[in-house]
């Protein structure tokens, strides 16, 4: 078969791993160089396929790749099995077809949040390791459209909504170790502390259990007694509740279970990108002084015009700071990621290169994020106003941040891009809207701080920000 080109390596039992890890970004760009798209490493004791800006879409696009075949499905579906089609459907409709709906909850949140992590800031304020702080107050939103508002107040909750995420990724990552010595271990590695009923979000079921048994049982009272009369809660809860497989009148173990992992899949999904994310684009503003004043001055004129209680339209306004976030995407990008497990017989590129059945193939999403296809010559610079399209009559027309296209895989592409990118963009924009109207803030460094790597992976930097009051 008409592979592609794996690139050569000289120690047998490391093979690629050790750049890999260590210097992913040059390692990668040098293959792309050689060996064109897509190539081949043998990382962590397998041959793994990565896919550039020609290639990626056609992995994305493409069901027999599948994305849920990692470690995360088996954690839930221990639970519950999980039917990702319809998952997806959920948010969609929900969460990001219904933002008009939770826009002004979101907001309540968010205040309260940067009421309380942030405070006054009177004097300069200089906070490390922001995104721990922005999990929870991504997290105390997400719990609050997803559970409902009477839980989102305990806060053991929102710190296991902020938490659970790290749990798991931690798992995932200590085992590439062990793949030096051979890649089935690394799979019995993997199960082993599932088999022996450790598991690390267990921890997380027990809280959601205590909290929220109590919360749906009064719901499905409620419902019993009020019958016709029952007024629908806006929350995920409710609408479950009205789902025929959750139906229910006994709320037993195996309900509370199937309810957690149901649940859970989208706070894993959803508040550690969202605060990553979110961490990323303080950075990228605190550490360019010539956006400060566009930005500013379009938060300002908005919410005067709204006087603060802000509608979806609203955040519709806000194009500079659309244009801003995007090109923070960009560049937060990871060097490579999207992994997806091949599930069909074999698969040909459209250059003609083959892969057979269960390679894994991870999306150099990088190559993508800095093309010159894209971006031209200026694709290494932070540009916001590269995603400006076209003006006319003083409108400004737009690439949006949560738009999906072969040009920005922050979201993937196609049907099954993520389903959320609606209610993270809205809820990332609402609360860079509310810091930048009451703060001024700046990198510590008072320079564009580089973001950490790990291995393939791009982490917002962990050096201060300092926050100060405007007044
Ligand atoms: C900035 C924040 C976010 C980023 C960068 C992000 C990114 C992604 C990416 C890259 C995918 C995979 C696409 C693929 O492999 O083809 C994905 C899938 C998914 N995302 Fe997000 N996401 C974010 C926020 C959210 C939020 C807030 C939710 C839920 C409310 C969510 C729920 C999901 C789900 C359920 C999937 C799986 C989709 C499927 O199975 O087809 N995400 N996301």
């Amino acid at each position: 078969v008409n592979e592609p080109p794996l690139v050569q390596y000289r120690f047998p039992i490391i093979g690629h791993t050790y750049y890999y890890l260590y210097d992913s970004e040059n390692f990668l760009k040098k293959c792309r160089e050689k060996y064109g798209e897509p190539f081949s490493l043998y990382v962590f004791g397998s041959v793994r396929t990565f896919t550039g800006v020609e290639n990626s879409v056609e992995v994305l696009k493409n069901d027999s790749f599948d994305f849920h075949a990692a470690i995360n499905k088996d954690v839930f579906n221990q639970f519950k099995k999980l039917d990702p089609v319809y998952t997806s459907r959920v948010i969609r409709e929900q969460i990001s077809g219904k933002l008009d709906v939770y826009i002004s909850r979101i907001q309540s949140e968010l205040l309260f949040g940067i009421e309380k992590y942030f405070g006054d800031c009177k004097e300069p304020k200089t906070f490390r390791n922001i995104q721990h702080m922005l999990g929870l107050i991504v997290a105390k939103t997400v719990a609050n459209v997803i559970i409902g508002e009477e839980v989102a107040q305990f806060e053991d909750i929102i710190t296991s909504f902020a938490m659970v995420e790290r749990g798991l990724t931690k798992m995932r990552f200590i085992p590439p170790i062990l793949t030096f010595i051979s890649l089935s271990l690394n799979a019995k590695f993997l199960t082993l502390p599932l088999k022996f009923g450790w598991n690390p979000i267990s921890r997380h079921r027990d809280i959601f259990v205590k909290r929220y048994k109590p919360i749906v049982e009064e719901r499905i009272r409620q419902r019993k007694k009020l019958g016709e009369k029952y007024i629908q809660k806006e929350d995920l809860l409710d609408f479950f509740l009205n789902e025929p497989h959750y139906k229910t009148d006994i709320v037993d173990d195996k309900y509370m279970d199937g309810l957690f992992a149901q649940l859970y899949a989208i706070v894993f999904a959803s508040t550690s990108s969202t605060s990553k994310a979110l961490a990323f684009a303080l950075f990228d503003y605190g550490g360019r002084p010539e956006l400060w004043n566009e930005i500013y001055e379009e938060q300002l004129k908005i919410y005067n015009d709204s006087n603060g209680n802000l509608s979806v339209e609203d955040v519709h306004k806000m194009v500079k700071l659309d244009c801003f976030l995007r090109e923070s995407f960009r560049h937060s990008s990871n060097i490579a990621g999207l992994m997806h497990l091949f599930t069909g017989d074999s698969f040909t590129f459209s250059n003609g290169t083959t892969i057979p059945k269960d390679r894994l193939v991870f999306v150099y999403t990088r190559d993508t994020a800095f093309s010159d296809k894209f971006y031209g010559e200026t694709a290494n610079d932070f540009q916001p106003k590269r995603h400006i399209t076209s003006r006319y009559n003083g409108k400004i027309v737009h690439t949006p941040a949560a738009k999906v296209d072969r040009s920005l895989l922050t979201f993937g592409v196609g049907k099954r891009a993520c389903p959320g990118r609606l209610f993270a963009v809205n809820g990332i924009k609402l609360c860079l809207h509310k810091l930048i109207l009451k703060y001024n803030i700046r990198t510590e460094s008072g320079k564009v701080d580089p973001p950490r790597r790990f291995s393939a992976l791009t982490l917002p930097p962990i050096s201060g920000l300092v926050f100060e009051n405007r007044n």
